[in-house]
């Protein structure tokens, strides 16, 4: 199968290095990136081709999208229109597939898909929905990319990849803010910055790791955590008092609406 990126940034990465160690061969692998020192950086460390210019990224099975989604019309309407048989995977945020599928003259073999940057380390999870026009066959070429890098959830209604956004795609981040609050709370408390980060980063990889080999519900596994008349039990009560729930549920609803936002924008130019 052979796959061509449109944009050879972070995400593209990602997911290239992961599909090499699944055994995807780099004569396989096309990448069009207009930036030098990227272009050299990728052909050097995966030996696949790189070009400045789209026309042979286009011959592929699949056509990864990964540019940025303001820049997503601009590029798609410069292109020629691929070949029916080529399925369209777009990660870009907020871009909707019926207006990718315009912006490509009609071509209507269009997959959505809202990967995440743990497919660096190919524990990602993506969220996927294709258009109606979109094979049983196409559909699986898509997975098999994405399948490269972690693990697929499809969803049957494309709003959804907007929740998809919110949850997973930028998930990530708000990990990353609870581990850096985790660790300054430890600094706080009297602990060297090197102990602070090593116990932070442990905690949340081994409860994660927990999670899910237990399978158990988290409320359950925290219940596990939290001794009566203990230490867990006042902590987490701080936390509920401090509104941690309606944090997180703020931030999932303020990214669906931007991502939705950037749909409306975008998709009315
Ligand atoms: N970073 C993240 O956590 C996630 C990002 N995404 C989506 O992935 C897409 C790419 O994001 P990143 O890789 O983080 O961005 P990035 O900025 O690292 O990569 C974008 C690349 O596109 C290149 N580019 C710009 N104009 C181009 C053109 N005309 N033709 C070809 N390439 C062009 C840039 O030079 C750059 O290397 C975005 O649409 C974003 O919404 C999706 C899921 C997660
Ligand atoms: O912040 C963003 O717009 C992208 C989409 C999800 C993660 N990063």
């Amino acid at each position: 199968m052979k796959v061509g990126f449109i944009g050879g940034g972070n995400m593209a990465e990602a997911m290239i290095g992961g599909m090499l160690r699944q055994g995807f061969a780099a004569a396989d692998i096309r990448v069009t990136e207009p930036n030098p020192d990227r272009r050299a950086a990728l052909a050097t460390r995966y030996g696949i081709t790189v070009e400045a210019e789209a026309a042979a990224t286009l011959a592929v099975d699949v056509l990864v999208l990964a540019v940025k989604p303001q820049v997503l019309r601009a590029v798609l309407t410069s292109l020629p229109r691929p070949a029916p048989e080529t399925c369209v995977l777009s990660i870009a945020a907020g871009v909707r597939a019926g207006d990718i599928a315009r912006w490509l003259n009609q071509h209507k073999a269009v997959v959505r898909a809202m990967p995440n940057t743990p497919a660096l380390v190919g524990a990602g999870i993506a969220g996927l929905y294709a258009l109606p026009d979109v094979s049983a066959e196409q559909q699986a070429r898509a997975e098999t990319v994405l399948k490269a890098v972690g693990e697929t959830v499809w969803v049957a209604d494309e709003a959804l990849i907007d929740a998809v956004t919110a949850i997973s795609g930028s998930g990530p981040a708000y990990v990353f803010l609870f581990i850096e609050a985790l660790e300054s709370a430890g600094r706080a408390l009297g602990l060297d910055a090197d102990a602070a980060r090593t116990l932070a980063l442990g905690t949340v990889y081994g409860s994660a790791a927990l999670a899910v080999q237990d399978g158990s519900e988290p409320a359950e596994l925290r219940a596990r955590v939290t001794s009566k008349g203990g230490t867990t039990e006042r902590g987490v009560a701080a936390l509920e008092e401090h509104g941690v729930r309606a944090a997180v549920a703020a931030a999932a609803a303020a990214a669906a609406a931007r991502a939705r936002e950037l749909g409306d924008q975008l998709g009315a130019e």
